[in-house]
């Protein structure tokens, strides 16, 4: 008898795959309203400024196949059928919902790949995947909402970090802090009782104990050009005032809310908390982002395989 096939549906931001394609992956972030043109602009200079183009398609396919490929070598019982499924670009969610459907999949399993939940993202895929699933009348899928307590998840980060730690002078050490960053979201957020904030804080406390870094921060980063409030602080003030106020001297960002390198962690930390560094005289480090080391997909693997015993 041939073994139960599991559709492994993995789903992520997405990216523009060429420049043209920048305004309509924009307008799609923005709920299909065109951005102004300066807008517009502003985007494509800061994809220009990373080379043109985010190497985020390549890393977000690298890591779906990867996870596919480790969790069928894992184990024996189930064989693994993965999708991908983007937000903002296609292959969309329920483009890879609708695969699935038409390859007779019945039962699937969904991962994020982002380690935290909020309602603004994870909540947001799972739903557009259910939807997509509850009309088509099948796969059923269950979801991993949220892996960011994951002892592996943890302990790649706390490598790093110790890693860099380690590499300065004691003097150097003890005037250097740990900033620890997700995206900032609406603040409107933390009153509806989203648990995003609590989430990243939780992962901030867990990396630096096991990487025994006394000096650590949370922080926000590329908020959103809205008037609304965001969730701060922004990790380019905070850079400043930690600089200024408590006296730091070498600053270690992780942005632990992202697992690959793309535009908000290549502009966001690598050119714009930067800039701010270089100003103030400061020493700049950035631990290697997740990607698809195999370190990290044997890391998605053991939550999905966990997932699946408890469900
Ligand atoms: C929570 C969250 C994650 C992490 C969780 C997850 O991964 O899901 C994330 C990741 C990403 N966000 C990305 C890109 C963008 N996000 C934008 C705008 C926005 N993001 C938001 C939220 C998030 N975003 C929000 C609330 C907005 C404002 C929308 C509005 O206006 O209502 C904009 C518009 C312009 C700008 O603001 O920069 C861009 C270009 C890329 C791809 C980068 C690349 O291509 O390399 C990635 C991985
Ligand atoms: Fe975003």
């Amino acid at each position: 008898m041939s073994k139960k096939k599991i559709g492994l549906l993995v789903m992520a931001y997405g990216t523009p795959y060429k420049e043209e394609d920048i305004e309509r992956y924009y307008t799609h972030i923005r709920h299909g309203r065109k951005p102004a043109p300066e807008m517009l602009k502003d985007l494509q200079d800061r994809y220009e400024a990373i080379g043109g183009i985010s190497p985020l398609a390549k890393i977000t396919l690298d890591q779906a196949k990867s996870l596919e490929e480790h969790l069928n070598t894992l184990q024996d019982e189930v064989e693994f059928k993965m999708y991908l499924g983007l937000k903002h670009i296609e292959p969309f969610v329920e483009d890879a919902v609708k695969q699935m459907h038409q390859d007779g999949i019945e039962e699937a399993v969904s991962i994020v790949l982002a380690p935290h939940f909020s309602t603004f993202s994870v909540k947001s895929y799972n739903g557009r995947a259910k939807e997509e699933a509850g009309k088509l009348g099948a796969p059923t899928i269950t979801s991993v909402e949220s892996w960011y307590t994951e002892a592996k998840f943890i302990s790649y980060w706390s490598d790093r970090v110790k890693e860099t730690f380690d590499k300065m002078e004691a003097s150097e050490r003890e005037k250097a802090v740990l900033v620890v960053s997700a995206h900032s979201l609406p603040e409107k957020i933390i009153s509806q009782g989203d648990p995003y904030p609590q989430q990243l804080q939780e992962t901030a406390d867990l990396i630096a104990e096991a990487a025994g870094v006394e000096n650590y921060v949370i922080g926000w980063q590329s908020a959103g050009n809205t008037p609304e409030p965001w969730l701060g602080p922004d990790v380019q003030d905070l850079t400043r005032d930690l600089y200024e106020q408590k006296g730091f001297r070498s600053f270690v960002y992780t942005p632990v809310g992202f697992v690959a390198d793309h535009l908000e962690v290549l502009f966001d930390n690598d050119y714009e908390c930067k800039v701010v560094t270089d100003e103030v005289g400061a020493n700049y480090y950035r631990p290697e982002m997740p990607n698809a080391q195999p370190e990290f997909i044997d890391c998605m693997a053991t939550v999905i395989l966990k997932h699946l015993k408890r469900n």
